[in-house]
């Protein structure tokens, strides 16, 4: 089994006119965070998407888990997914919820029974988990999305924006749930807009702009590469995804022309 648990080559998405992605390669190693960043319509969401088989590719192509993303069923078996917006069903309790992911999964019902306690515990959702989703406050929903998502133990895990809705306590847990979910060899791909979160838990980090992955590096080696006196990854950011008729910085260090 090959020790990379992404690797994407050449992938891109056009959707009539737009072009969302466009030749995007990388590989994300086993049992590592992989932190993807870019502005807001620069592809994410959309490479994502492809990643877990949910849209197809125009080009290109992709492997999770060692399975090609053209084949939904292979795929789908090893990895979860915590869309924007998760989802689950408003007249369904918490807990129940959970058993239905759990037995879209096939878990047997004792070992999802305990895991979906502890994770219940582990999110302060053990209280709630008896009421209906449709009561739940935006926090809420995330943390159930994050708790189905992770329940069958995937080895790949894609989280857009997870921590979106916490207060601080439960990006506290999130954040800490990330990092054991690497310790414990899964690969997290982590697309966020929080900085910090990427800065603590990335092992890789790709910046995705206009489509394209225009920089990638640990987060250490991003901020020194960043331009001026201020070493962080938030102007390495700046950096790598300032349009080119902006007038204000200095070219694009990472951007090979395009
Ligand atoms: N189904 C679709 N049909 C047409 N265009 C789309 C579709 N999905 C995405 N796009 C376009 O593709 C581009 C990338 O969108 P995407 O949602 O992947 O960005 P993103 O990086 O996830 O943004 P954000 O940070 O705001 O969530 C945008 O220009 C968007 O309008």
């Amino acid at each position: 089994m090959t020790d990379l648990a992404i690797d994407a080559d050449g992938l891109g998405k056009r959707y009539g006119e737009t072009v969302a992605v466009r030749d995007v390669s990388l590989s994300v190693a086993r049992g590592t965070v992989y932190g993807f960043l870019g502005p807001n319509g620069a592809g994410k969401t959309t490479t994502m998407r492809m990643l877990t088989t949910l849209t197809t590719p125009t080009s290109g192509s992709a492997t999770v888990a060692g399975e090609p993303v053209t084949d939904r069923a292979a795929v789908t078996e090893h990895l979860g997914y915590l869309p924007e917006e998760p989802p689950v069903y408003d007249e369904l309790t918490g807990r129940e919820q959970l058993s239905y992911v759990a037995g879209l999964r096939d878990l047997p019902e004792d070992v999802a029974g305990e895991r979906v306690d502890a994770l219940l515990s582990r999110f302060d959702l053990a209280d709630a988990a008896d009421r209906r989703v449709g009561g739940y406050s935006t926090g809420m929903r995330q943390k159930l999305g994050v708790i189905q998502s992770v329940l069958h133990e995937p080895e790949v895990v894609f989280f857009d924006e997870p921590t979106s809705g916490l207060d601080p306590r439960a990006a506290r847990t999130m954040r800490e749930t990330i990092a054991d979910l690497a310790a414990q060899d899964m690969t997290v791909f982590l697309s966020t807009h929080v900085l910090s979160v990427v800065d603590e838990l990335a092992d890789e980090v790709g910046v995705l702009f206009d489509g394209e992955l225009v920089a990638e590096g640990s987060p250490d080696s991003l901020k020194s590469r960043a331009a001026g006196g201020e070493r962080t990854l938030e102007s390495a950011f700046m950096d790598v995804t300032t349009p080119d008729d902006a007038s204000t910085v200095d070219a694009p260090g990472g951007r090979d022309g395009a």
